[in-house]
């Protein structure tokens, strides 16, 4: 087979990798550009309809389009594996995430660009960048454009997002029932104050936004996307990126595979830590210790309690025909199931006292200081009323996600074999702190079910509220929230744990750089889509900057 020659390759054409390439090959350079991605084109409907993506993900019609890895989620968990779900194909993880938008972390974010010496990191730099990316609507609960306060979106990037102006009963109560318990009500969720808020979500004219579907339609000439093109290894040549397999850049390929599959493909090529590599007869070429190390996540508990069906409104009643929906979302893409699938309240949280908490000692200096910023957040609630599994009953469902956790998992290979999937190690609540947060957590979340408006109060399974009930509780049901990151950290270049520097390029190689959720240094209190196209585009701008694409050219 003949080889072929690109500026750039793009490796994964998921979240970040869709901006990158794209943003590269519409620049006035005109660069050869080329995606790789190992799946298919998710050029089907069904991933997009708003109102299933809170299921899609574990539907038989999702299996082509998630990679369904299993992860351990450690000792503390009692050694429990769950599915991973990992998106595959063009969009990647955006195909079949839920769609919720969010980027409100000024605490976490300038805390990123003072670790990696870079102000291009920073909050006040993450709100410019938004600017490009989304474009906000303000509809109502049919998804017509409604405007706010008469005004429409001034933001104009590819991702349309939705915006509720006005809200379901059912959303009115939870504001409500949080207002009682004086918890901060905010309207903005991506404006950097902690509190409760009605999120958006990617969702516009009956269709949900993916990476694939913002970036990748009207593909210009000079973007070349292959398919079902899985990428083992990098062909490195005295510490230089020359390419991938057949393919061959002239200036930088860049890593784009996600969390789990991005460190992978870097030990596979010898580039990690070397005892890893000696283990499967991989030669060293590059020792870099912190490959797929670092992981992190935001663990999640779920929460239900019933809720006194007389006093709930008709919109959160159990009831309707699905499948009548579907038919006539698939039609011409309205009806029930092409709403903004907002029943959803999210805000992100402190909790009190954490220097009482056991676990704190173990806590150096800096992360004390980081932790007891008025905006770091320890915790995020997700609250819905929703009918339960049996649609016998309504529910309040509330998910408390531990945010800023200090355990940190790892991603290893299997073996040599590209094949084989990567092993992922979680290891939630291996930090002591981990766990007494979350107890604090559960607490908060109680007395919140035992306002006025939820009289019920107390959580199906959940025997009290000690700490031992609330214990054992989390450790039969802590899930994942698929939020993973940090396994190949940006960092500065004396970090011994860094994989790549605030450029994203890789330590050690030149014309290798890594771009998506892997490199996160802090984990961001926010849903992790809107991180993930950021890094996207701080790359591809990086990347512009550098190679000077966009200057018109004389030649
Ligand atoms: C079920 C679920 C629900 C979620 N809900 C939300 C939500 O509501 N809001 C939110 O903000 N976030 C949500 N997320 C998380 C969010 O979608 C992800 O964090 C984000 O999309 C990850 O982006 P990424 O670019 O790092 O990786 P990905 O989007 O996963 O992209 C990686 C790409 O690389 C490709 N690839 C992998 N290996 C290779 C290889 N060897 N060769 C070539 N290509 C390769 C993959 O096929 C994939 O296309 C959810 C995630 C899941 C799974």
């Amino acid at each position: 087979m003949a080889k072929s020659q690109f500026d750039f390759i793009v490796v994964g054409g998921g979240t970040s990798g869709s901006v990158v390439a794209s943003r590269l090959a519409r620049t006035r350079a005109q660069p050869s550009v080329l995606l790789l991605e190992a799946g298919g084109a998710n050029s089907g409907l069904t991933h997009r309809c708003p109102g299933e993506s809170s299921s899609f993900y574990t539907s038989d019609e999702a299996a082509p389009l998630n990679y369904r890895y299993r992860a351990d989620l450690g000792d503390r968990l009692k050694g429990r594996e769950l599915q991973y779900d990992r998106g595959r194909g063009l969009g990647g993880t955006s195909c079949i995430n839920i769609g919720l938008w969010d980027y409100g972390s000024p605490a976490e974010m300038d805390e990123w660009a003072a670790l990696v010496g870079d102000q291009d990191w920073s909050w006040a730099a993450t709100q410019e960048r938004m600017q490009k990316i989304e474009n906000v609507h303000y509809v109502d609960e049919n998804g017509d454009e409604r405007g706010l306060n008469g005004q429409t979106s001034k933001r104009f990037g590819p991702v349309d997002v939705s915006q509720l102006v006005s809200y379901a009963p059912t959303l009115k109560m939870i504001l409500e029932a949080a207002k009682e318990v004086n918890w901060p009500v905010i309207p903005d969720i991506s404006h950097g104050a902690l509190g409760l808020s009605v999120p958006p979500f990617a969702v516009y004219k009956g269709l949900r936004i993916t990476a694939a579907s913002a970036y990748l339609s009207d593909l210009p000439c000079n973007l070349i996307v292959k398919v079902e093109s899985m990428v083992a290894r990098i062909i490195l040549d005295e510490g230089i990126a020359k390419g991938v397999e057949l393919d061959f850049a002239f200036k930088d390929v860049i890593i784009c595979a996600g969390t789990f599959d991005t460190p992978k493909i870097l030990m596979l090529s010898g580039i990690g830590p070397p005892e890893e590599l000696a283990e499967h007869g991989i030669p060293v070429q590059v020792p870099l210790s912190g490959v797929g190390q670092n992981l992190a996540d935001h663990p999640s508990l779920r929460l239900y309690t019933r809720v006194n069906v007389d006093a709930i409104p008709s919109d959160g009643k159990p009831g309707g025909d699905v499948s009548t929906w579907r038919d006539q979302w698939l039609k011409d893409q309205k009806g029930p199931l092409a709403m903004v699938p907002n029943k959803f309240t999210n805000g992100y949280f402190k909790i009190g006292n954490l220097e009482h908490l056991s676990g704190w000692k173990q806590l150096n200096d800096h992360t004390k200081d980081y932790l007891m910023r008025p905006l770091t957040s320890n915790i995020e609630y997700v609250a819905t009323i929703i009918p339960d599994p049996s649609l016998l009953h309504t529910v309040l469902r509330i998910s408390v996600l531990l945010m800023n956790a200090q355990s940190r998992g790892k991603v290893h290979l299997k073996s040599s074999d590209q094949a084989e999937p990567p092993r992922i190690l979680l290891n939630y609540l291996q930090h002591p702190f981990d766990l007494q947060v979350m107890i604090q957590g559960v607490r908060k979340a109680m007395g919140f079910a035992q306002s006025a408006g939820f009289a019920h109060g107390s959580f199906d399974g959940l025997k009290s509220g000690s700490d031992d009930d609330i214990m054992d509780y989390t450790q039969k049901n802590l899930q994942v929230s698929w939020h993973a990151m940090g396994t190949t950290k940006m960092g500065k270049p004396a970090d011994e744990t860094a994989v790549v520097g605030p450029d994203l390029r890789v330590f050690g190689v030149q014309k290798l750089r890594v771009a998506d959720l892997s490199v996160c240094p802090v984990i961001p209190s926010n849903h992790t889509q809107s991180t993930a196209y950021l890094i996207g585009e701080v790359a591809a701008e990086k990347l512009i900057a550098e190679y000077s694409l966009d200057l018109l050219t004389t030649g």
